[in-house]
């Protein structure tokens, strides 16, 4: 980022606060309806299956994010005035219920709730503290401001899908990956969605090798949830064989995404957690792109 640009946007900030905090909270819904409209993503929903589900649709994806505009903004507001970790996961919590009123109860962004809303307040930490909004700085903020509470402040459900996961198989999840600041994300499937874009100038195929990027390296708990740890070796071996083949840059690529995706519906399988973490990437991305080159 240019010091000019960095100057514009503690100047924005300063004369303009609600607008940037409105940016932001689009950019976010956006990343999600990023995420959904993306097809043939193995087993997820999208606009024209269901994938794995038999409980949710294209459309209740869609109230699902209309019921979070504004939550974003607010959670960027949190990180800009400092507010206190109880502060940050009591609004989390609250969105949830309207996301589950919203859904006539399915969970459809409780991850996403979680991974971009903490995102969304590194975002204001990063503002406040006169810091361009770059991956790197975004990410460690993440880290210095919230690791430890984090870590030994949130109160585990030991009956939600992922703590028990955790608890039978030692894996980690969506907690740890906030905690350690999606250091996948910004070392790994950010680079990777960036030298995708150079490469092909082309969005889908950017998204879906950073969907599969994220299938190959992470412990889904969603995907342990329905197949256990033997499913999840097997899909992560899938995801691997084809990005070493070239993934999206082969010519056949959508063929072989395909025979993924019937391998996950076939089994059951879903990988939620690398679908938010999808949706992260975007917003990182449109949020690198946006603070520095149109400032
Ligand atoms: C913090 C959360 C995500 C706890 O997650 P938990 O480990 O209990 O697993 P749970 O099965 O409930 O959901 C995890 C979700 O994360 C996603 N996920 C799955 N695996 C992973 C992974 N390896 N990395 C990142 N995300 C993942 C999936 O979408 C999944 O549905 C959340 O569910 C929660 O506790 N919400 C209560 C509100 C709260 O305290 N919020 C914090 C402030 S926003
Ligand atoms: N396009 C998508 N399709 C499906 N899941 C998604 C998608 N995008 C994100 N997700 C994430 O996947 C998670 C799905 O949660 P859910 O509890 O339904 O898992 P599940 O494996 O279907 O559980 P269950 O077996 O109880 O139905 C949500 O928390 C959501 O954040």
């Amino acid at each position: 980022m240019t010091m000019s640009a960095l100057l514009n946007q503690t100047h924005i900030v300063q004369a303009y606060p609600h607008a940037l905090w409105q940016h932001l909270d689009d950019l976010a819904c956006e990343a999600l309806y990023d995420e959904l409209s993306l097809e043939h993503k193995p087993g997820l929903v999208c606009p024209s299956s269901n994938g794995s589900h038999t409980d949710m649709t294209h459309q209740t994806f869609i109230d699902s994010i209309a019921s979070l505009k504004g939550y974003f903004a607010t959670l960027s507001q949190f990180g800009y005035s400092d507010a206190d970790f109880e502060t940050i996961k009591a609004q989390g919590i609250y969105q949830e219920t309207k996301m589950r009123t919203a859904t006539c109860g399915i969970n459809t962004h409780k991850g996403a709730i979680f991974n971009l809303g903490f995102i969304c307040a590194a975002i204001g930490r990063c503002l406040q503290a006169g810091l361009p909004l770059t991956a790197r700085h975004i990410c460690a903020q993440l880290v210095t401001c919230w690791q430890v509470d984090l870590t030994t402040r949130l109160t585990r459900d030991p009956d939600s899908h992922g703590q028990k996961m955790q608890q039978k198989y030692g894996v980690t999840g969506a907690i740890e990956m906030v905690a350690n600041g999606f250091e996948v994300i910004e070392h790994q499937v950010l680079p990777c969605f960036y030298d995708t874009m150079q490469r092909t100038q082309d969005f889908e195929k950017a998204s879906m090798q950073a969907l599969m990027l994220l299938i190959s390296v992470l412990s889904d708990t969603n995907i342990i949830w329905r197949g256990g740890m033997v499913q999840l070796e097997r899909v992560q071996q899938l995801a691997t064989t084809f990005l070493q083949a070239g993934g999206v840059h082969q010519a056949y690529w959508r063929a072989q995404v395909q025979d993924i995706e019937h391998y996950f519906i076939e089994h059951n399988l879903s990988p939620g957690g690398s679908a938010d973490l999808l949706a992260v990437t975007i917003f990182l991305y449109k949020v690198e792109h946006e603070f520095n080159y149109s400032l």
